[in-house]
C-alpha cells in the first residue's frame, strides 16, 4: 500500500498541529509522500502565512519598509521550530531566505508574487522534514524541481506539463519519508510558478498519479465533506462517497475544502482520494471515486455556491439570426486575455459569465466598451456580484422532479433566479442569483431536500 498523504494549511498552523499530524504519519507506515501547505489560520481571524507573504511581496513592490512583516512570518516558523528544537541553522536558513527574496531579480512582479507566495510552503515543507528528523523519523525535503514538477508558464494559476509524470517515474528514494511542498512547481525555462490559491491540494493529487498511489489521504479540518458547506448550513449531512464528477462540480462551485483541479490528475491515475480530519483522524471521512457502488439515497448528493462570479448581459432582437455575434464578442476577451465560465443564450439574449479573480474595474470598462461598439446591443448591463449555485447528484441521472425541487423553496422565499442551466452535465444544475441571494438560496434548496433526514456523525 502506498499514499500520498497532503497536510492543509489549517493542520500545519503550529507546533500543536504539526504533532497531530507526526502522530497520523508514525501510524501508517504506507504515508511516506507528504505534501504540506504553508501554516494556516491558527484561529479565527488569524492570518495564513501565503496572506503574510503576499503582504510582505507588496511591499517590496511599493518599495514600503519589509522588516515587520519578515519578523511576523518568521515568527510562525521559529515558534514551530523552537517547540521541537530543531537545530538553530535551520531556522537561520529560513529566516535567510525570507530576507534573500527581496533582494532577488524576478522577470517582472507576477513571478515575484508567485516566488514570494511559494515560500509558504518550502519553509513550511523544510522545517516538518527537519522536526520529522527531529522525532527520529528518516524524511527528507524534496523540491518540486527535483521531483521534476513542471508547469505551464501562468505565474498565478498554472496547470501541469504531462512530462511531470515521466519524470515522477524517475524519482529517487528509499524508505524514508519525501516531504513535498505544495502549490507550486516550474515551468521549463526553470521559472518558479504556483497553482491558484489553494493550489497544494492539485500538487497531492500530480504526485499521487505520478507515484502510482494506492490513496491519495487529504487532511483538513472538518471530518467529513458536508452536503452543503458547514459555513452557510447548519450541521449539514455527511457525505460518505463522492464521484470524482460530483467532487469536481462542487468544489467549482464553493467546496473549497478541496480545489476543483486537484481532482483531474487523481481521474487520470483512477487514484481514490481520501478526506480525513487532522484534529479526528480516526473518523472514517469522505472518500471520492469514480463509481459509488450503490444507488445513491438522495436526489442530489450536495448543494454550492460561490459568490466569485459576474455576468455580462446583453439583448439585441434577432440575435438569433446573426452570424459571427459570439465571434466578435470572444475575439475582444480573446484580445484583453480574459476566459468566460458560462455563457447561457436566449432568441435576443446572451449572458456571460466570468470569474472575477481575472478582472479588474479597468479591464471591466474596456471589455464593455469594446462590445458595445462591436455589437451595438439594445441593451447591455453588467452584474457585478453574480453567484452560482450548484446542485450536483448522480442520482439525477434516473431520478425526475429535481429541477422543481430547487425552484419552489427559491420561488416561495422570493429569491430571483437569474439563469438556469440543466443538462450540460447530467449531474448537476446550475442556478444564477445576485451574490446577496446566494446563502438563503443555498439553505432554502437543502432543506427541501434534506430536511427529513436524521443528521447522523460519522
Ligand atoms: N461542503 C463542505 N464540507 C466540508 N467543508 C467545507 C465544505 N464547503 C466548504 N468547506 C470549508 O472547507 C474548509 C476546509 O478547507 P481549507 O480551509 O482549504 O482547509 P485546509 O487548511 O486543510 O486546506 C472547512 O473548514 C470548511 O469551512
Ligand atoms: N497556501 C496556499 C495553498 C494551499 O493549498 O493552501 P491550503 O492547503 O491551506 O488551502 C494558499 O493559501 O492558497
Amino acid at each position: 500500500m502506498k499514499k500520498v498523504v497532503k497536510f492543509g494549511g489549517s493542520s500545519l498552523a503550529d507546533a500543536q498541529q504539526f504533532k497531530k499530524v507526526i502522530n497520523i504519519i508514525k501510524s501508517d507506515p504506507s504515508r511516506q509522500f507528504i505534501v504540506t501547505s504553508a501554516p494556516g489560520k491558527r484561529y479565527p481571524g488569524d492570518i495564513k502565512v501565503t496572506d503574510l507573504l503576499i503582504t510582505y511581496a507588496n511591499a517590496v513592490i511599493t518599495h514600503k519598509p519589509t522588516e515587520n512583516i519578515i519578523d511576523q512570518i518568521f515568527k510562525r516558523y521559529s515558534q514551530i521550530g523552537n517547540e521541537f528544537n530543531v537545530d538553530e541553522a535551520i531556522l537561520l536558513d529560513i529566516k535567510q531566505k525570507l530576507l534573500k527574496l527581496q533582494e532577488t531579480n524576478f522577470p517582472d512582479n507576477k513571478y515575484l508574487m508567485a516566488a514570494f507566495k511559494a515560500h509558504g510552503e518550502r519553509l513550511n515543507a523544510e522545517l516538518f522534514a527537519a522536526c520529522l528528523n527531529k522525532m527520529k523519523i528518516a524524511a527528507r525535503f524534496v523540491d518540486p524541481s527535483e521531483a521534476g514538477i513542471l508547469l505551464t508558464d501562468d505565474p498565478d494559476s498554472a496547470t501541469v506539463l504531462e512530462k511531470t509524470y515521466e519524470n515522477l517515474k524517475k524519482l529517487q528514494f528509499g524508505n524514508e519519508k519525501l516531504v513535498f511542498p505544495g502549490f507550486f512547481g516550474f515551468t521549463e525555462e526553470g521559472l518558479l510558478v504556483t497553482f491558484s490559491r489553494g493550489g497544494s491540494d492539485i500538487t497531492g493529487s500530480i504526485l499521487a498519479r505520478g507515484l502510482k498511489a494506492d490513496l491519495y489521504e487529504n487532511f483538513t479540518d472538518v471530518d467529513v465533506i458536508y452536503a452543503a458547506n458547514p459555513q452557510v448550513v447548519d450541521r449539514p449531512a455527511p457525505i460518505e462517497k463522492l464521484t470524482y464528477r460530483e467532487m469536481r462540480e462542487l468544489s467549482y462551485a464553493g467546496f473549497t475544502v478541496f480545489n476543483d483541479e486537484a481532482i483531474i490528475p487523481a481521474i487520470q491515475g483512477k487514484i481514490p482520494i481520501n478526506v480525513k480530519n487532522t484534529n479526528h483522524p480516526e473518523a472514517k471521512g469522505t472518500l471520492i471515486v469514480s463509481e459509488k457502488g450503490f444507488t445513491p439515497k438522495h436526489k442530489v448528493t450536495g448543494i454550492a455556491s460561490s459568490k466569485r462570479f459576474a455576468a455580462l448581459y446583453l439583448h439585441r432582437y434577432l440575435l438569433n439570426k446573426e452570424v459571427g455575434f459570439t465571434l466578435k464578442i470572444l475575439q475582444i476577451l480573446y484580445k484583453y486575455g480574459i476566459s468566460y465560465e458560462h455563457m447561457p443564450s436566449g432568441i435576443d439574449d446572451l449572458t456571460i459569465i466570468f470569474d472575477k479573480k481575472q478582472l479588474t474595474d479597468e479591464l471591466t470598462k474596456k471589455v464593455c466598451a469594446d462590445i458595445k461598439a462591436a455589437v451595438h446591443p439594445d441593451a447591455l448591463e453588467w452584474i457585478d456580484d453574480y453567484a452560482i449555485i450548484m446542485v450536483v447528484g448522480e442520482g439525477m441521472r434516473t431520478k425526475v422532479g429535481v429541477i422543481e425541487n430547487i425552484i419552489e423553496p427559491l420561488a416561495k422565499n422570493k429569491i430571483a433566479i437569474h439563469m438556469i442551466n440543466q443538462g450540460a452535465s447530467r449531474i448537476s444544475i446550475m442556478i444564477g442569483t445576485r451574490a446577496a441571494d446566494a446563502d438563503n438560496a443555498v439553505v432554502n434548496i437543502y432543506n427541501n431536500f434534506f430536511k427529513s433526514e436524521a443528521h447522523s456523525k460519522i
